[in-house]
């Protein structure tokens, strides 16, 4: 098959969004074989024993695909300006410092946007330290080097890049290849500024670009060539039809699919990345083998578990790798290949975790209700310290000493966020409901529940104790990442806060040190998760909101302002100098800390009025209605 636009792959795999080839589907089912035959561990042996015959002919184990295009080695210098996407193809520049100078100047217009990155910090540090210690390691691993496996994974998000980029790292006899069918996303994992900001990933993907790991659109090419593939595109929540605004949208993964089954010569091994509701191997599974032409196809479920800002972190030292597969000699010997291979050149034998394939779907949904859950517990009690003149940091404090608890994961907040917790609880919930277990549902459900009273407590706070009205007034913006150290805006309580603002009437300023003025605008216009398929599909609304200005400094955004709000907890917002802050602000003059990053009682002390999530409250506060 030779190579293909990557427009038409995409109308060529989405039934409902392009013109599939279905008289090819149907041809491919007539001639599919009827009976899928073993899993040919030994079919695979063998390409894997062929290709590393290859490999020690082209002498040594830091193999260079022969068939690799040449245009994908070189960065590619810049990427569409106005891809700033909410989490997808992103403008390679957004994420990315403007000289000193420019970062006063207000930035405007469409991907005009360019963050600075925050200096190396300690994190990044030692990812470099762990890097140059790898060659070390790399001698362990040798004896790995002799077969030559080839990795194709399909998706270069937030989870793609960053686990190839490390696989590749601590696999230099595997030859991986990230593909997407988004250009300015591959253009710019090709270039010098990465699409997403994550601390370490620069140093992890140069070590390896171009040696073992490639960026591309070349979708189909890789996916035929390559042994293993991995699937990590997106899985939204549905917005139309059955199931709508809680079960997991499967297009992309069954474009992926039928793609996967059109394109393959040779057996392969598929591995679910993506997060995915249970039993979706088996629809994949069925996808694949109707198509199958005789090829075999064994699908795993290998979890990812990694947090945003913390990704490589998170991927050098898992708590544990997860894999999922058939309880079949075939399958067994497929996960065998995947933890040998793959993971045990640099993860511990006790970390990597082998079940049934529905085990490991469900166990990545469940692990994430349950951080979830933990979040709306504390922000529960949190309203409770606010009532009771409690302390929520001292509660939280006490509690996870328990060591049953334990300490992680109780910081009280204005709400959790994040492309993950709600879409894979409402996902959880909808598979309850599907297994008629609406008590179960609606216990998980409790969790959203909190998260959004949360948001809107926080929204009340803010209104009532600025006289029951913030029309026309200014309010600061301080952090709108749905946490500290990631650009990433999916899910972030600061669209619901703004929009809770801007529904009062309020004029917004906006500081964020990695996000730009063209995603605020994105966010704020976005219908409820359409943030959540690939930037060219989402629909957004033209209109921005002229109430918001997004500026590049606190200082600017809280010039003159009413009141200020802190959403995001990055660092450099807990040693700004909140005298100067406070001299420039209109009096009386407000700090809402939704993160519990400012010391209260300094601020009191300076003379503004604060509000911080679950701590007793201001004199001025207790006075007004919880509720407005
Ligand atoms: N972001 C996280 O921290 C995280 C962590 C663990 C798991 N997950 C899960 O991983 C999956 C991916 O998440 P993400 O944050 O990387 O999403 P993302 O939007 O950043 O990346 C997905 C990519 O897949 C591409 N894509 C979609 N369909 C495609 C197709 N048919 N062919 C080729 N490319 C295609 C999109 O263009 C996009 O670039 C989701 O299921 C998510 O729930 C995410
Ligand atoms: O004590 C806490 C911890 C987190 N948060 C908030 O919770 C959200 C999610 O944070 P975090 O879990 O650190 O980031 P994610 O990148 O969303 O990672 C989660 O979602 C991923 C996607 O599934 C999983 O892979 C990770 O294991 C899981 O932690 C953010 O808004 C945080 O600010 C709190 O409010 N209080």
């Amino acid at each position: 098959m030779g190579p293909f636009p990557v427009w038409a792959i995409w109308a060529r795999y989405i039934p409902s969004l392009g013109p599939i080839s279905r008289s090819k589907f149907s041809r491919s089912l007539a001639y599919s074989v009827p009976c899928l035959s073993l899993w040919a561990s030994s079919t695979l042996t063998h390409s894997l024993a062929a290709a590393a015959a290859a490999a020690a002919a082209a002498g040594g184990h830091r193999h260079h695909h022969p068939q690799q295009p040449p245009s994908l080695h070189p960065p590619v210098p810049t990427a569409d300006p106005s891809s700033n996407p909410h989490g997808q193809p992103r403008a390679a520049s957004e994420s990315r410092s403007p000289p000193r100078s420019a970062r006063h100047r207000r930035p405007s217009g469409p991907g005009s946007g360019c963050r600075r990155r925050p200096p190396p910090d300690l994190n990044a540090i030692s990812i470099l330290l762990t890097l140059m210690q790898s060659d070390d390691s790399d001698l362990k691993l040798r004896k790995f080097s002799q077969k030559m496996v080839k990795i194709c994974c399909i998706g270069a998000g937030y989870v793609g890049g960053p686990t190839m980029a490390v696989i590749a790292l601590k696999c230099p006899a595997i030859e991986v290849v990230v593909v997407d069918i988004s250009k300015p996303r591959i253009d710019a994992w090709n270039s010098d500024q990465l699409p997403i900001y994550e601390p370490g990933l620069d140093e992890v993907v140069k070590e390896c670009r171009g040696r073992n790991l490639f960026f591309s659109t070349d979708v189909e090419k890789h996916v035929a060539e390559a042994d293993i593939i991995f699937v990590s595109v997106n899985t939204p929540t549905k917005t139309r039809g059955l199931g709508a605004g809680k079960a997991a949208d499967l297009t992309y993964w069954e474009s992926a699919a039928r793609m996967i089954a059109d394109v393959s010569k040779s057996d392969k091994i598929v591995v679910e990345k993506s997060t995915v509701p249970v039993k979706t191997a088996e629809a994949i599974e069925k996808i694949l083998t109707h198509n199958s032409k005789g090829i075999n196809y064994q699908i795993l479920s290998n979890p990812e578990f990694l947090a945003e800002g913390t990704a490589i972190k998170d991927l050098f030292k898992p708590d544990r790798v997860l894999i999922g597969g058939r309880e079949t000699p075939e399958g067994k010997k497929a996960v065998q290949a995947l933890k040998e291979e793959v993971y045990a050149h640099w993860v511990p034998e006790d970390r990597i975790i082998t079940t049934n394939l529905w085990s490991a779907e469900l166990s990545k949904l469940a692990a994430n209700a349950f951080l979830a859950q933990r979040i709306s517990s504390v922000n529960a009690i949190s309203a409770l310290c606010e009532a009771t003149g409690a302390n929520v940091s001292e509660v939280a404090y006490a509690v996870g000493k328990d060591t049953r608890i334990g300490p992680k994961f109780l910081n009280a907040s204005v709400g959790f966020g994040g492309s993950c917790f709600q879409k894979d609880i409402l996902n959880l919930v909808y598979i309850c409901e599907c297994n008629g277990l609406p008590e179960v549902a609606n216990y998980w459900k409790q969790v959203i529940k909190i998260n959004d009273y949360q948001k809107s407590r926080f929204v009340n706070r803010v209104v009532s104790s600025m006289f029951n009205t913030v029309s026309g007034k200014k309010i600061a913006i301080l952090g709108f990442a749905f946490k500290k150290d990631t650009g990433d805006t999916r899910e972030t309580p600061a669209i619901d806060v703004c929009h809770g603002l801007l529904g009062d009437k309020a004029q917004i300023s906006i500081y964020d040190p990695q996000v730009t003025e063209d995603q605020i605008q994105r966010d704020l216009s976005m219908g409820k998760f359409d943030w959540d398929h690939p930037r060219h599909l989402q629909p957004t609304s033209p209109t921005a909101f002229k109430q918001v200005s997004v500026v590049w400094d606190a200082y600017e955004a809280t010039k003159g302002a009413h009141g200020l709000c802190i959403l995001t907890e990055w660092d450099e917002f807990k040693t700004l100098d909140y005298q100067r802050i406070f001299d420039n602000m209109q009096k009386p003059a407000f700090v809402f800390d939704g993160r519990n990053v400012v010391d209260p009682e300094k601020l009191r002390e300076i003379g503004f009025i604060v509000y911080s999530i679950g701590k007793p409250l201001d004199a001025w506060l207790k006075d007004m209605p919880a509720v407005a």
